[in-house]
């Protein structure tokens, strides 16, 4: 039996002719929506992962947009490098401050030391946004020997080296006024921002040891968004960005342990580069996204998938998930067949070797 067949050109022409009648209609939504619910200038800005990849382009953006940065990895080296490149991009120089802090956030404790530190260098004050980029992926299939030991790394570095953070600054921003004010002021809102990938919208085969992270920071902020509502004189808002592939070091490394058929699934999504997925990340940011993608086919699998998570947009949101309830009638139709189809051409992928 051949493998089941690709998208068919009926589906296609079905979806190009609804998607045709709504993107007119969040062009339009988009440009009314012009107000910045991210403004940076003058704030400070902790940024976790960020001397390489996404995050140090996003530092060395937001610097550009006048903010405070503090970035935060463990190599030192590589940290001095990206400093020096966010403090080249500086808005105004003079009187922007940039410092770095070297930490694992794979480590119990780390985050509570590294608001402290960020505290003791920023006046006394805690940041004003928190965005948590570290992470990494080890992709491999799950009979694969170091599968395991893989899934529960990636699990330290991409969940809880974000949920620590998340509960770290949220104790700093949440603290009880010592003089309650019965009609505070309205404060800008503060913004944790986690990190995930499109992969948890739509999970791919191979990535058995990296998903679950991502899913989990999914689960953490839909928590939060409803929890924080706890804290109406404090607002904080939450985010998750969800890059699809990224042309970064990080890519690289991954690529040495990814299984031959989930390159040929992740052919469909084009990679991007770290400036131009930091770019649109921070687009999203600004326009007071929740769930923030960085192309049109991840803001249709987040539509895909949406649950009881926060909307960017109800109308749009609700329309593009019935869409994605057909369109994925053919899509897990092509991608499962496509990897029996693999398995039907290259046999029996094995289970001993281990490239890890
Ligand atoms: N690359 C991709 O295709 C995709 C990536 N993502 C996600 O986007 C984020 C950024 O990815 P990418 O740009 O590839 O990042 P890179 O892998 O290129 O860079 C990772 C950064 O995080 C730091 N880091 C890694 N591990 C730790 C740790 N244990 N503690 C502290 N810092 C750490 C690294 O510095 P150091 O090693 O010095 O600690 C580096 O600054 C990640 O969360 C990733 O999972 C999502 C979708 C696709
Ligand atoms: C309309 C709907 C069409 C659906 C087509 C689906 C095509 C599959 C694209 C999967 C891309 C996976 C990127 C993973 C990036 C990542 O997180 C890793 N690089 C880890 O760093």
């Amino acid at each position: 039996m051949d493998y089941l067949p690709s998208l068919s050109t009926t589906s296609v022409i079905i979806t190009t002719g609804i998607l045709g009648a709504v993107i007119p209609v969040v062009a339009i939504m988009g440009f009314f929506g012009s107000k910045n619910h991210m403004p940076v200038e003058g704030r400070t800005v902790l940024l976790t992962g960020a001397s390489e990849g996404m995050g140090r382009s996003a530092a060395i953006q937001l610097a550009a947009k006048g903010a405070h940065v503090i970035i935060v990895s463990r190599n030192v080296g590589r940290l001095e490098e990206a400093l020096a490149d966010v403090k080249a991009a500086a808005k105004s120089p003079a009187t922007q401050r940039f410092t770095y802090i070297s930490a694992d956030v794979s480590e119990t404790g780390y985050a509570a030391r590294v608001i402290a530190e960020a505290i003791a260098w920023n006046g006394g004050s805690a940041p004003d946004i928190v965005w948590c980029l570290a992470g990494l992926s080890t992709p491999l299939l799950w009979t694969d020997p170091a599968a395991p030991a893989a899934a529960r790394h990636n699990m330290d570095v991409n969940y809880f080296g974000a949920a620590d953070m998340s509960h770290a600054i949220l104790r700093e921003w949440l603290e009880p006024p010592s003089v309650p004010t019965p009609n505070p002021l309205p404060q800008e809102p503060k913004h944790i921002i986690f990190t995930a990938s499109v992969v948890a919208f739509l999970a791919i085969v191979g990535y058995g040891p990296y998903t679950p992270s991502k899913w989990a920071l999914r689960g953490l902020a839909d928590t939060l968004a409803m929890e924080l509502n706890l804290y109406p004189a404090t607002p904080v808002r939450v985010h998750v960005v969800y890059p699809a592939t990224i042309t970064s070091p990080g890519l690289a490394r991954e690529n040495q342990t990814k299984p031959a058929v989930t390159h040929e699934l992740e052919k469909d999504e084009p990679p991007e580069s770290p400036d131009t997925v930091a770019r649109r990340a921070i687009t999203g940011l600004e326009r007071g996204h929740y769930n923030v993608t960085v192309s049109f086919l991840g803001d249709l699998l987040r539509c895909g998938i949406m649950g009881g998570s926060v909307r960017n947009n109800w109308l749009v949101d609700t329309v593009l998930g019935w869409v994605m309830s057909l369109i994925y009638f053919f899509v897990m139709r092509d991608l499962n067949g496509r990897v029996l189809g693999w398995a039907r051409k290259h046999g029996h992928p094995g289970l001993g070797e281990t490239k890890a």
